[in-house]
């Protein structure tokens, strides 16, 4: 089958990791006689210094006639003076909402291989880890009225939370959905003893889960969440939450399977067209360096081909080689520990290739 997919880059390491996931995209295209047909365009930092314009018509027209679309990360400090609608995070938020991406899924699987890299107690990772967040991803307090005024403490700047009925009830059934493959467990995280916004959130996830009857759900505030997700990890399987909470908890969780550069996502809508890319962010410390770990944005290659393309043998073979060359010691600095050798992002991308 042929696929057609729009490759946007990005700032900092976007695009070594892309490249990176696109090899090992092409190597699976040749074993399984896909063919992948990029077309790369720009978004963030470098279509502002392009065209001053973070989001181009023409970016957006590619993703919108494009099967899938596959982002490395976008920003960095040589933009951070920008006006907001001008900086390179406007662009993946203009992306996500004009594709209507609203379901953001982050799985979070500590590897076998990769206990020691964890921080938790051994014992408390023995069994493994298998968590899903599942972020809301275009409403909320990202998306919200935002703006200036002159209060008497001075002058000001708010945003705006704000969630309708319909937008929780679409990723509740996400979420529930997923927890039905997996361990019938949904906990919804809110803010609900504050925010009115998240009463409304954990009324509207109770009415769902009422079509669930399979599925346990259980509700916890957003700051316990983030204790409990270090203090017992094995407690939760779909974790559904806001923007906001899942954009920060999903950092959290990335750090008890060893590093932020394991963690792929897939961010859907109503349709088969998703966006592909690591959780991670443009890395500027370690950008142009060959340190970025690619692992993140390969597994993302992963569930765009049983997302998107429904080739579930061709996302195993991905996450199958990824497996096998953690197993074989294969490390990058952010997952490697004292004493281990530590490879480059090209030296795991060609190890992760050679297990295809
Ligand atoms: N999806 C996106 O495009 C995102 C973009 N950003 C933007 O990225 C820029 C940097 O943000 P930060 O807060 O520093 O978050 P970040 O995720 O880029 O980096 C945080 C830390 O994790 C490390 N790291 C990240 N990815 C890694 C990888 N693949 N391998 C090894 N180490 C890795 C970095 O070196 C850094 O020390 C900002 O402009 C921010 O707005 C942040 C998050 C998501
Ligand atoms: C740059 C932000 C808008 C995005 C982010 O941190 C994320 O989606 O994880
Ligand atoms: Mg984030």
């Amino acid at each position: 089958m042929d696929y057609k997919i729009a490759v946007i880059k990005g700032d900092g390491i976007g695009p070594e990791v892309v490249d990176s996931a696109l090899e090992i995209l092409d190597a699976v295209g040749a074993k399984y006689g896909h063919r992948f047909h990029y077309t790369e365009v720009l978004a963030g930092g470098c279509a502002y210094d392009d065209c001053e314009n973070p989001l181009p018509k023409e970016t957006l027209d590619v993703c919108k006639a494009s099967d899938a679309v596959v982002l490395g990360a976008v920003g960095g400090p040589k933009w951070d003076d920008l006006p907001g609608e001008k900086r390179p995070e406007a662009a993946l938020l203009g992306l996500r909402k004009e594709l209507g991406l609203f379901a953001n899924l982050r799985p979070a699987i500590l590897f076998g291989a990769l206990k020691d890299a964890c921080p938790l107690k051994p014992e408390i990772i023995k069994d493994g880890l298998d968590i899903c967040v599942v972020r809301e991803l275009t409403g909320g307090i990202y998306f919200g009225d935002r703006g200036f005024k002159d209060t008497d403490m001075g002058p000001a700047a708010y945003d705006i939370e704000i969630y309708a009925e319909k937008e929780v009830e679409r990723i509740a059934k996400v979420a529930f959905d997923m927890a039905m493959k997996r361990e019938k467990k949904v906990m919804s995280v809110d803010k609900a003893n504050i925010l009115e916004s998240s009463r409304l959130w954990r009324k509207t996830v109770e009415k769902v889960a009422k079509d669930y009857h399979e599925v346990s759900l259980d509700h916890m505030y957003v700051d316990n969440a983030s204790m409990q997700l270090i203090r017992d990890p094995k407690q939760f399987d779909v974790i559904v939450t806001t923007n906001m909470f899942g954009d920060i908890l999903s950092d959290e969780a990335s750090m008890i399977t060893g590093s932020i550069g394991m963690l792929p996502s897939a961010s859907l809508g109503g349709d088969n067209k998703g966006m592909y890319e690591p959780v991670h962010g443009s890395a500027p410390d370690i950008a142009g360096q060959g340190k970025a770990n690619p692992l993140a944005t390969i597994l993302s290659m992963a569930m765009m081909l049983k997302y998107s393309f429904g080739l579930g043998e061709e996302s195993d073979c991905i996450e199958e080689a990824v497996t096998k060359a953690l197993d074989a010691g294969y490390r990058t600095g952010d997952i490697a520990n004292e004493g281990e050798k530590v490879i480059s992002t090209a030296e795991m991308t060609a190890a992760v290739k050679s297990y295809l």
